[in-house]
């Protein structure tokens, strides 16, 4: 769906994206995930053809970008940062404007433009103007624009930019039920849980360079200890002498390789366990191993 190959953008001496190859496979939710400042936005817009790149190659669906974008278009949608709108007409008005740009007929004008403003959370809204919008709503409105043509693949720049928490969700559960119907999402963003909670792949870029890329399930490796609920929580302490790491009320955590051997011997030595998982490791510490500068610079509140 994208890929790249030593795709390279400098500004004068300033090496926005450096040298990346990325790789986007169909039915993806593909979370491409860097601090502020490190070639996010610069990146999507080569793939949108907005800004030529220095040197590399870009596929999208299959065709060269920028060469032959305008094969790939019509199936993209696409939101980058601050979505273009006329400021003094309405959101509907906006979308039916863009519609009429595109292959869908006028007859189904109006429900194409309502369905788009449904799904985005906009059914309903009134007539003021785009300029009274509040970022939250500018931000669904171009979002409703990358939706009016029913793309199969949807390139997101920080599609969450100015949504409260509510708002978030929102916009992930529609995503995510988009990618079930079978589009295949690629979106940029500074919020690891975000990307955490909604994607399926991920690549991490530090400094324009993409330092990690893998499913995000497979990142997420064990971490030899075991989470344990337990109204014996005491004795466990005692019968586990060295191996506990921590105890937070009735739940423990233990280093072990194996739950189920765990288990078995927490049970038969009298401990009843009333849950029990591995631990994995979690997006930010993965990040914080695969970047010198540190999860810091990334942001990982959780909203
Ligand atoms: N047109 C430009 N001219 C010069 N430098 C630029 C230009 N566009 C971006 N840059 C620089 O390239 C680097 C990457 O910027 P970019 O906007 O792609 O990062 P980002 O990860 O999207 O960050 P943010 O989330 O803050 O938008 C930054 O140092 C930025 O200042």
């Amino acid at each position: 769906m994208i890929v790249t190959h030593a795709l390279t953008k400098r500004f004068g001496g300033l090496t926005a994206v450096d040298s990346v190859n990325l790789s986007v496979a169909e039915g993806e939710r593909y979370g491409f995930l860097g601090p502020n400042g490190s070639g996010k936005t610069t990146l999507v817009r080569m793939l949108l053809g907005l800004v030529y790149a220095t040197s590399g190659e870009i596929e999208i669906l299959g065709r060269t970008v920028p060469r032959h974008l305008s094969d790939a278009l019509p199936e993209v949608g696409a939101l980058v940062e601050g979505p273009a709108a006329y400021n003094h007409l309405s959101g509907p008005r906006n979308l039916e404007l863009l519609d009429a740009s595109g292959r869908g007929g006028r007859r189904t004008r109006r429900a194409r433009v309502e369905e788009a403003l449904e799904q985005v959370g906009l059914a309903g809204i009134d007539r003021r103007p785009v300029k009274a919008y509040s970022l939250g709503m500018r931000q669904r409105l171009g979002l409703a624009a990358a939706l009016l043509r029913k793309p199969r693949l949807l390139i997101l720049d920080e599609p969450t930019n100015g949504l409260d928490p509510q708002g978030i969700k929102e916009i992930r559960e529609l995503l995510i039920g988009l990618n079930r119907e079978g589009t295949t999402v690629f979106l940029s963003s500074h919020l690891l849980f975000e990307v955490e909670q909604l994607c399926t792949h991920v690549g991490v870029v530090d400094r324009g360079k993409l330092v990690l890329q893998d499913e995000l399930g497979a990142m997420r490796s064990p971490t030899g200890r075991v989470i344990v609920q337990t109204p014996d929580a005491s004795a466990a302490v005692l019968l586990l002498d060295g191996q506990l790491e921590r105890r937070d009320g009735d739940r423990l955590l233990i280093r072990h390789p194996d739950p189920a051997r765990l288990n078995t011997w927490l049970v038969e030595s009298g401990v009843r366990v009333a849950a029990i998982e591995p631990e994995f490791r979690s997006l930010e510490q993965v990040v914080l191993d695969a970047t010198s500068s540190g999860a810091d610079r990334f942001d990982g509140s959780k909203p």
